[in-house]
């Protein structure tokens, strides 16, 4: 429905009674379009917007506040054009035009901002000059580099943020939903960048905050280098493993040495993100720190939770997955009080290994492949945990984990679901799956581990390593038990083999198991 206001946009930032009418006609069924719109499964009470920023255009930047019938609140941003004129229109995807609108005397469409080259140029602009706008402040990065043109674009990707082009050499990230504080993003860049000096990431360029007095500055936005790619590593190992999917029904088994190459220098990037992380620092939130008894209970308190989670989940959705599904989940519900114990045990467990900030979301589709090399990307940390759990210190090996599970998702994802293997007894699949797994896991922990040297303070020893891995690992698979339940139920029996696999090496822990103690040399976990 279109609407009408009396004043004109100019006066938008200060017109209460606009405000009002955008918020409870426009904004519900607009929002519930997005793809940024996290709060589309919840029982949605209100929309408010509570702030409204002016940048020159005039253009605004609104805070929007969605509440829910159960839970917090949530705060969104939505950056807000008025397009009066039909070229500009023709430029704009229906999934950016919000409504016809009337301000005082003229006539056109609401869109979202980004969608107006005028508005993101202003953001660039801003950048490069440092300029504070209200209560907006504009802060250029090293990376930036001072350019009197400026060409923009916006790049379709799908996501839970939007992703802006300008002048093709750089990539801005527009946080739509905002968290009371830095988001850890930047700092990790700026860390990394910095005073790290690491490089297999973009440059930091810079980025933009909203001020408010008394309170933390919240991110809106962050710009890094633009890198020129090929695909992301999800879709670079779903390539390598095709000649191997060939190989399968008929008996060969082979895997080009070049990936074992290409594998090795993921693990040395990897291993090289993580010495940045370790750089000698006076920032407290850098700085690395011990094993300690709170971090154990959070960790252990964490898992608990999830595990109890899960189960309930598992019982519920048993009826839906397939028989193979179901074994490996019966191994699961039986070894509960096996896994009890075991997270039980780290709470008091002494470990001589050190603490870092971490990625946090590590996995292929954070990796972009360019010709020769990798590049990682972002650093936001876990979508689903608050930004204070996100700057927890952890061991790197919590990175490392969800690499390898990663690898382990890539072959069977590959394995169960192509149309190459049809026909063949899973069983078998299962068998040859996990060889082309376990050759890989190895190669990455291989070079990831050589690149760090032996001794490293950040490792204790190899036991240790083992140990935190089998937790790490064992966390991630039941994290993502939940997530495929929830979204791809057909892949369930993925996760659920990454947890049997933790369970067999538990086992192997057991009074009577194969290896009571953790060994100190190999690195072979299952
Ligand atoms: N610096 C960059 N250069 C080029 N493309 C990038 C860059 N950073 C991210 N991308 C692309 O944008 C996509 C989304 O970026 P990502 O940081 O993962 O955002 P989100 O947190 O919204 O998932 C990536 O999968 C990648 O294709
Ligand atoms: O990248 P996101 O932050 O959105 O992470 C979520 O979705 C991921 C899937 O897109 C999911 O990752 C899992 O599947 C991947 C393959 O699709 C695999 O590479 C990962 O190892 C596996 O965890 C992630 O768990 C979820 O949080």
């Amino acid at each position: 429905m279109p609407q009408r206001m009396q004043t004109p946009w100019t006066s938008f930032a200060i017109d209460h009674t606009a405000w009002q009418a955008i918020a409870e006609n426009v904004l519900p069924s607009y929002l519930n379009t997005c793809r940024w719109f996290a709060g589309k499964a919840r029982q949605q009470a209100g929309f408010q917007i509570d702030t409204v920023h002016s940048l020159t255009g005039p253009y605004y930047l609104l805070i929007v506040v969605v509440s829910y019938l159960d839970g917090e609140p949530e705060r969104y941003l939505l950056p807000l054009a008025f397009v009066t004129s039909q070229t500009q229109l023709n430029d704009v995807p229906e999934k950016g035009m919000l409504t016809e609108a009337t301000f005082g005397t003229d006539s056109g469409w609401l869109i979202d901002a980004i969608y107006d080259e005028g508005f993101r140029n202003t953001l660039f602009k801003h950048l490069l000059a440092n300029q504070v706008e209200g209560a907006i402040t504009f802060q250029k990065g090293k990376g930036l580099i001072a350019s009197d043109t400026v060409t923009s674009r916006v790049l379709p990707v799908d996501s839970s943020n939007s992703a802006l082009v300008f002048n093709e050499m750089y990539f801005m990230k527009l946080y739509r939903k905002l968290f009371g504080q830095t988001n850890p993003e930047v700092e990790m860049v700026a860390f990394l960048t910095e005073t790290g000096g690491f490089e297999a990431i973009p440059a930091y360029a810079g980025s933009f905050t909203w001020h408010q007095p008394g309170e933390q500055d919240v991110t809106l936005g962050m710009m890094q280098r633009m890198v020129a790619n090929d695909k992301d590593s999800w879709a670079m190992t779903g390539d390598y493993l095709n000649d191997f999917l060939y190989a399968v029904p008929n008996r060969v088994f082979m895997v080009k040495e070049d990936v074992f190459e290409k594998v090795a220098l993921l693990g040395q990037r990897t291993a090289e993100m993580h010495l940045a992380l370790y750089s000698k620092t006076d920032d407290p939130a850098f700085q690395s720190e011990p094993f300690t008894d709170e971090y154990r209970t959070f960790l252990a308190g964490r898992f608990t939770d999830l595990l109890e989670r899960r189960y309930d989940l598992l019982v519920n959705n048993y009826g839906r997955l397939d028989e193979q599904a179901q074994r490996l989940a019966w191994v699961f519900m039986e070894a509960k009080e096996m896994i009890d114990d075991f997270v039980a045990d780290f709470k008091t467990r002494e470990l001589g290994s050190c603490r870092t900030r971490i990625h946090g979301d590590y996995h292929l589709g954070q990796v972009l492949a360019t010709q020769h090399d990798y590049v990682i990307i972002d650093f936001e940390g876990e979508p689903e945990s608050t930004i204070a759990e996100r700057k927890i210190k952890h061991s790197p090996l919590k990175d490392v984990a969800g690499m390898i599970r990663s690898y382990h998702y890539a072959v069977s994802a590959k394995l169960f679901n192509a149309s190459e293997t049809e026909g063949i007894d899973p069983d078998k699949l299962q068998v040859v799956s996990d060889r082309w797994y376990k050759l890989i896991r190895d190669t990455y922990l291989d070079a990831y581990l050589g690149t760090f040297g032996s001794p490293h303070p950040m490792f204790y020893d190899n036991g240790e390593i083992n140990y935190l891995l089998l937790i790490y690992l064992l966390e991630k698979a039941v994290y993502e038990l939940g997530y495929e339940i929830s979204y791809r139920p057909t892949w369930v029996k993925i996760p659920l083999k990454g947890i049997v696999d933790v369970i067999r090496e538990i086992e192997k822990l057991q009074p009577g198991g194969t290896h009571r103690q953790m060994a100190s040399a190999p690195l072979h976990l299952v």
